[in-house]
């Protein structure tokens, strides 16, 4: 396994399964705290699903498991007494397709925070505006609060929904291809944001971009039929992998 300094998340041996389908064969990886690390990979090969794993989603789904161990901060989340709602306060989510609620700007905020603490109404009003602050979205929102998170364009809506992820302060955030349904200057913006947001936050991305990957993570994971095939530094992967996979990856010989 590929050591990184400072891992704020390890994963070892760790398979997954839809009811009988194997989609998951012993992942160990290693995700930097503070850093962001990218999940490449043609499609179909377990991206979304291992993301999917370290904030415990796919318990939603009766029929879908993980076994293994995956440590956050050396503890592991798989184990059964996990309190998933203080592990997704811990591990938020953006999906691919921007998701607000049916409610204002600023509730899409409140009603995330609200689930997990207690705010005065002063302090919540801080609280929105820090995060559309941090998801640079407050100048362009900041003078119609009450409006509907739904009549923002895409890529606003990607920046509210990550400010409502950032909004219960997480430590780690999943990113699921967040920025594949938006214009070229919406992902700029998001990919920006990734570069500050990683001074505050772990952040792991699936993109089917590789430009993307090559622009905003420290790390690359490139995984392929359910395994991971290569983990490391980002600059390595690109300019000098290690396996053909990864290299027809990259150079688009396949995927
Ligand atoms: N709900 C599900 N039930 C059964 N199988 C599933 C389910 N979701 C995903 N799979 C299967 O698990 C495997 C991994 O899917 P996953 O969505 O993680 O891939 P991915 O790399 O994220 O793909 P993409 O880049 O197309 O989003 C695929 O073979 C897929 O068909």
């Amino acid at each position: 396994m590929h050591e990184v300094p400072n891992p704020k998340i390890v994963v070892k041996g760790l398979n997954f399964y839809y009811g009988k389908y194997h989609a998951l064969h012993g992942i160990d990886l290693q995700i930097p705290e503070r850093q962001v690390t990218a999940f490449i990979g043609p499609s179909g090969c377990g991206k979304s699903t291992l993301l999917r794993t370290f904030n415990r989603i796919y318990n939603l789904y009766p029929d879908q498991r993980a076994e293994g161990k995956i440590l956050l901060d050396g503890r592991n989340i798989l184990g059964s007494g996990e309190d998933l709602n203080l592990l997704r306060a811990k591990v938020g989510m953006v999906f691919q397709k921007p998701t607000p609620f049916p409610m204002s700007i600023y509730d899409n905020i409140a009603f995330g925070v609200k689930l997990y603490e207690r705010l005065a109404r002063a302090e919540m009003d801080d609280r929105v505006e820090w995060a559309l602050h941090k998801a640079a979205i407050w100048d362009e929102v900041k003078d119609k609060l009450k409006q509907s998170g739904t009549q923002l364009s895409g890529g606003q809506q990607q920046r509210l929904c990550i400010a409502r992820a950032i909004a219960v302060k997480p430590q780690v955030l999943l990113l699921d291809e967040p920025a594949s349904a938006l214009d070229p200057i919406s992902t700029l913006k998001i990919e920006e944001l990734i570069y500050e947001l990683k001074n505050d936050y772990t952040i792991a991305i699936v993109t089917h971009n590789m430009q993307q990957a090559a622009r905003v993570s420290d790390y690359t994971a490139f995984m392929y039929l359910g395994k991971l095939v290569e983990f490391n530094d980002t600059n390595t992967i690109f300019t000098n992998p290690g396996s053909k996979e990864t290299e027809d990856y990259i150079t688009g010989r396949f995927g």
